[in-house]
Formats: structure tokens, sequence, C-alpha cells
């Protein structure tokens, strides 16, 4: 029997209906099948590319692009909400610095430059850049390889990167998909939105004969942030580990990787829904359908939030593989207990 029978069987016969576990089942089949083995036990990291854009420069977000800054110091401090996350779960994690817009690093120091260029001027980084950004997110996931962990799950912090991956996400995307762009991190804020819809179109067109493939993509309208996701995911393929994206930056980051290389698929679980509208096309671009999306709960945050919150529904579903009794135990005990209960009725009856 080969492994993935193995796996089919193992799940088939647990102790519920089959399926009944629904998402949570075929993610845990998923995570042994990258796996290669049965494990019993989860050793999570969860890795924070953090990057500033240029393109705020063009007026794209109402916040201070200093937050990227402030909240990554937040992040290294355990203060930021999916810091706080893995806090709760003993979740270790990293804040790498592949961009902030500051003097000194935050977290680990990978900074390439502070911040990307603006892409609605020039393209948002160099060659040199982009290759290094992409090295940055292989090497981290190495790393983590090294250390023993055997499930990853990424996040960003990046003012701006709705944008960016907006921007990406629409140079990847069949030509004329409609609601790529959304509102970020200032919902609600309409006049932002046209504006942004606008600065994204503008640089396609732009860009139009320098964007062949993904790459060309994320180096002319992505972000330090972005490209070190995608280098990262590329990496996961290649040293077998499985990885929980987070909300539409990831999509899009993932997107690209698997264009660029489909078996980034088999390792890329999805964890939550965004409520950034160009989610679901970025996903199906992966070829992940909105239903096998186990959260759905308006968030919008980034930072990895969801991705945390799907490695802890992992870690139960693992638990509940490792410790629940069988069908065919369960089926035998049933069938034991019918038949003393027949016996028993059948005494009651000559009793009679
Ligand atoms: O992951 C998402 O789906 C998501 C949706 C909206 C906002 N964000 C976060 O908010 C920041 C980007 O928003 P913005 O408006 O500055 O482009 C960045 O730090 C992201 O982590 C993230
Ligand atoms: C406060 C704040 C925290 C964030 N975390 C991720 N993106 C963010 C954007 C803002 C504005």
């Amino acid at each position: 029997m080969d492994f993935a029978a193995q796996v089919d069987e193992r799940l088939h016969n647990l102790a519920k209906p089959p399926g009944s576990l629904g998402l949570l089942e075929q993610q845990v089949r998923q995570v042994f099948l990258a796996w290669g083995s049965f494990q019993e036990e989860l050793r999570p990291r969860h890795i924070i590319f953090a990057a500033d854009n240029g393109v705020v420069r063009s007026g794209v977000v109402a916040q201070l692009s200093d937050i990227t800054y402030m909240q990554s110091v937040h992040m290294t401090e355990g203060t930021s909400a999916v810091t706080c996350f893995c806090r709760c779960h003993g979740i270790p994690y990293e804040v790498v610095d592949v961009g902030i817009d500051s003097e000194d690093a935050v977290g680990v120091d990978r900074k390439i430059a502070r911040g990307t260029a603006d892409f609605s001027v020039q393209p948002a980084m160099t060659t040199e850049q982009f290759t290094r950004a992409a090295a940055v997110g292989r090497e981290r996931v190495e790393a983590a390889k090294a250390r023993g962990c055997n499930i990853l799950s990424f996040g960003e912090m990046g003012i701006g990167n709705t944008t960016t991956s907006a921007a990406v996400l629409t140079a990847i995307a069949p030509a004329g998909s409609a609601f790529l762009v959304g509102h970020g991190s200032s919902k609600g804020n309409y006049r932002l939105w046209f504006h942004k819809e606008q600065v994204v179109k503008e640089a396609l067109q732009k860009y139009e004969g320098e964007i062949q493939t993904p790459e060309d993509a994320l180096r002319c309208v992505g972000g330090f942030d972005l490209v070190a996701l995608y280098g990262a995911m590329l990496a996961c393929a290649d040293v077998h580990l499985p990885f929980y994206i987070d909300g539409f930056i990831t999509a899009v980051a993932l997107a690209c990787a698997v264009k660029t290389h489909p078996a980034v698929r088999q390792y890329a679980l999805p964890s939550h829904i965004s409520r950034e509208p160009g989610m679901s096309a970025a996903l199906r671009l992966c070829g992940i359908d909105e239903y096998d999306v186990p959260i759905h709960a308006d968030m919008a945050l980034g930072e990895g939030t969801g991705a945390v919150l799907g490695v802890v529904m992992l870690k139960t579903m693992l638990y509940a593989v490792g410790h629940m009794a069988t069908l065919d135990g369960i089926n035998g005990e049933a069938e034991e207990r019918h038949r003393r209960r027949m016996e028993k009725g059948a005494e009651h009856q000559d009793d009679r």
C-alpha cells in the first residue's frame, strides 16, 4: 500500500463518520503527504517579513508608513496581535526586517534597503534587490528546517502592501479580472480606494512591456516582503515543509510561487479568507477554492493572524488523529454490545 493510501485508511478509520471533520481532515492529510510520514508532534514557527513600500508616497494609504516600524517593534516585543496569538499557543516566531524604512533594523536584520522605490515612478526594486529578497526568504525557511520545524506559518507587515499585492495580482491574473484592489487597512475610505485603483492601473500600463513572469511583476510593482515570501514558499517545496498562508498578501505571494513552480501548491495550506476582494482571485490562481479555506471570519489584519490560527487547528487535529479510537474498534464494540443486549433480551423472554 502506498503512503497516500495508508493516510486515507488511517483517517477513514477514525471513530467518526468518514469525512465529518471536513477541511481539518483534508489539511492533516495534506500535511502527512507533504511530510511523507506520520508524525505526531507539530514543531511550528511563525515567520513575519516586514518592509516598507515606496508606493505609499503616491498617496495610496491613510496611515503613516512609520507604523511598519512601530508595529514590527511591537511584534518583537510580543505585543502585536499575531505575536500575542503565538505566545498564547507557545509558537516560536521571528520578525525579519527585509526593508523597513529605519536606520536600525528590527528583529532579524536582513534589510535590503529602506523601503522599495515608488513603483508609480520607477520599478520597485532592482534585479539584484529582488534576488537578495528572495534569498532571504529561502534562508529563513532553511534555518527553520535546520531547527527541526515541521510546519511554518507566514505573515507580513508593511504599510502599502495591499497596493503592491493588488498590482502584482493584476499583472498575473487573467486580463480583465475585476475587484482585485481593496480598501487595505483603510476600510470604507472610497476616495483612497479609487485613487489606489488608478495608481495600480497606470503602473501596469507603464510596465506592460517589462512584465512577462510573476518575478517581473514582483520586481516592478511588488515589495521586499512579497518577494521574501515568494522565495520562502519556493524553498518550502524544496525542503518538503508544509506552510500556512494568511491573508491577501501571502495569497498573492503564493499565486506567484505556484505559477513559477506548481509543486509549491502541495505544501501550501490556506487558513482564512481575507476581507480584501482580491483574496479569492489570488487563491483561485493557486487552485484553491474559497470552500477549501477553513476560517471565514471577516479578518483583514495580515501579520499572519489567520495562519497561526490554522496551525492551532492543525495541532488540535493532529492530536485527535494520534489519540482517537478507531472506527473498526468502535464498530466491533458496538456489535459486541448489540449481541449482548440481544442475548439479554432473549434471556428475559425465556424468564416470562
Ligand atoms: O492580509 C490581509 O489580507 C490584509 C488586508 C488588509 C491589511 N493588511 C495589513 O495592513 C497593511 C497593509 O494595508 P495598506 O492599507 O497599508 O495597504 C499591512 O501591514 C498588512 O499586514 C493585511
Ligand atoms: C495598526 C496597524 C497594525 C497592522 N498590522 C498589520 N498591518 C497593520 C496596519 C496597521 C495600521
